[in-house]
């Protein structure tokens, strides 16, 4: 059975930035790519590409010198597609007491060796919570889907 989790934890740097003194939210989005990728071909054993990112909200700044832990893991599986339900967290590393400052479902597409989508291990919610975020999960990406159509019907 592949793993359906994944969790990176590292420092906030002072390259990450911006001109206000905190961190910038394309450092977020761009460790959230790489969680969810990381998430994504583990579980699928193969390479897989981002196709949307639904539902980020910035709750709180994260501040250089801070641990900043990003938790990936799988809540839905279509036939090529992962929903994967990402949670950002930080803290200061001397009280390890962490807030979350970010959470999204990212979908990611697997890709064969030709380019086009190929199926994934189906993913199966056991737990009230796993049930709970797969939910989530499909309605996210049935938001995304939706609300991409209703651009190319203007
Ligand atoms: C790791 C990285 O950062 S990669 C770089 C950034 N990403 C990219 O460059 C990807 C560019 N996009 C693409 O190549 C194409 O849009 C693809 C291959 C991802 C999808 O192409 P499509 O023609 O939409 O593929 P198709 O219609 O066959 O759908 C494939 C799956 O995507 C799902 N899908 C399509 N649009 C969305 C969306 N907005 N959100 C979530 N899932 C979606 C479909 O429901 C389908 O899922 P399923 O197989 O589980 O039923």
């Amino acid at each position: 059975m592949p793993s359906s989790k994944v969790i990176f934890r590292f420092l906030a740097e002072p390259t990450d930035v911006n001109f206000g003194g905190k961190v910038h939210g394309g450092a977020v989005m761009k460790w959230i790519d790489q969680a969810g990728y990381a998430c994504a071909a583990g579980w699928s054993g193969h390479y897989c590409v981002t196709v949307s990112v639904a539902g980020v909200k910035f709750r709180r700044p994260i501040l250089v010198g801070q641990i900043v832990e990003v938790e990936a893991k799988i809540a839905h599986t279509g036939r090529s597609s992962m929903q994967i339900f990402i949670q950002v967290r930080c803290g200061d590393p001397k009280t390890q007491n962490m807030v979350e400052t970010n959470h999204c479902v990212i979908s990611f597409i697997a890709m064969d060796e030709t380019g086009y989508p190929i199926e994934v291990p189906s993913f199966k919610a056991v737990t009230d919570e796993d049930i709970k975020l797969e939910n989530y999960a499909i309605k996210m990406k049935e938001i995304a889907i939706e609300t991409e159509n209703l651009l190319h019907e203007v």
